[in-house]
């Protein structure tokens, strides 16, 4: 089959730099259906703050078009299996650490010596548990036959618990949520959309926070992502895992454990006794992962920025260093007004 023009495109741009001379707009543009291009005209739109020159808002969340176009795809064609397991998280909440962790734990039968040879030693965890997002940009109805490594399909996406196709919500596949403080995700948000950017214009963190106080950022607004998930979990406790960056960072080796049990690949006493979830602890902690020359060298295939942008502190609390007092005011009582009568806090 020929390719598309957006395919051709995309190829072309393999190792480009989408975000100079606009090529990410030409990209978009290429890969929007003509449904898609009279649905956005029809929907309440606002400039965007990162990437993305506009949001646009469906089904009560904002995204950029190219993700609405994945969204529509997604929604129509793609078919969960009982046996899929869907890592969901807004952006910037600690996807890049899940997807390595839930990788290693599921997998570790097969890489029993990590220190030898593992994926995630050669490959970005993106690569290795991709966004549903991302396969669905493209092509409409994309082969997913790669993902099936073993039995467990391995999935992630930023895909508002409200909006997630009927396959997912009718399926048993199991889902792990991990949400952060808003204040550290916002943060973490602006560092990475200014080093998307690089020396292209930023516009203000004033402007940005603004924006994000509002809900308008892509497949936000952050609580509402937040609150369908953790809903979700109460009522099927045994379908949603709802955990917390926070809570994983103070105690990762209670959390792997529970992520372990939770995915049906408990540890064994003996694999304790032999230090494997340490093992696993290790091989994805930030510090191994960001300085593996994988992921401070190498590009993410067709959107052609670096790995890199993926790793930068990997700490808590780093938002007193950038927001004033009175921004961590305001962030707060809207967390606190949003998640009131939720049991949910930060
Ligand atoms: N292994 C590991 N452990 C702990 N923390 C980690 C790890 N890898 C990435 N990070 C930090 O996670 C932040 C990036 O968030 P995401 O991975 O969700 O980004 S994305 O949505 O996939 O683009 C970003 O947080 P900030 O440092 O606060 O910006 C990353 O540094």
């Amino acid at each position: 089959m020929d390719p598309t023009p957006s395919q051709t495109l995309l190829h072309a741009l393999k190792d480009a730099d989408l975000m100079k001379d606009n090529l990410l707009e030409q990209v978009i543009q290429n890969n929007l259906t003509e449904e898609v291009k009279n649905l956005l005209s029809s929907l309440p739109k606002e400039s965007g703050w990162m990437i993305s020159d506009h949001l646009y808002q469906y089904q009560n969340f904002w995204y950029p078009a190219i993700h609405l176009q994945a969204l529509l795809n997604i929604q129509r064609n793609f078919q969960a299996l009982d046996t899929d397991l869907v890592l969901v998280t807004n952006p910037k909440c600690g996807t890049t650490w899940l997807k390595a962790l839930c990788f290693a734990i599921v997998n570790r039968f097969h890489f029993d010596n990590p220190k030898q040879y593992h994926p995630l030693l050669t490959n970005n965890p993106h690569i290795l548990v991709p966004f549903l997002e991302n396969l669905y940009m493209i092509d409409q109805n994309p082969d997913l036959s790669c993902l099936s490594f073993n039995a467990t399909r391995l999935l992630s996406t930023h895909i508002p618990h409200a909006s997630l196709p009927d396959s997912i919500k009718d399926s048993k596949c199991k889902l792990v949520y991990l949400c952060r403080d808003p204040k550290d995700t916002f943060i973490s948000f602006w560092h990475f959309n200014n080093k998307l950017r690089k020396d292209m214009e930023h516009g203000s963190l004033e402007e940005a926070f603004e924006k994000f106080c509002e809900g308008v950022v892509e497949f936000g607004p952050f609580w509402d992502n937040v609150l369908g998930y953790w809903k979700m979990s109460l009522e099927s406790p045994e379908r949603v895992l709802f955990l917390k960056y926070e809570e994983m960072k103070k105690e990762p080796k209670t959390h792997l454990m529970k992520l372990a049990v939770f995915l049906g690949s408990p540890f064994s006493a003996e694999e304790e006794k032999d230090g494997v979830p340490e093992e696993i602890l290790n091989l994805c902690s930030f510090d191994n992962l960001s300085n593996l020359e994988v992921n401070k060298t190498g590009k993410m295939p067709m959107a052609g920025f670096e790995f890199s942008v993926f790793f930068r502190r990997g700490e808590v609390g780093d938002h007193v260093n950038h927001l004033t007092p009175e921004m961590i005011e305001r962030l707060d009582k809207i967390t606190e007004q949003k998640f009131l009568d939720s049991g949910l806090k930060f």
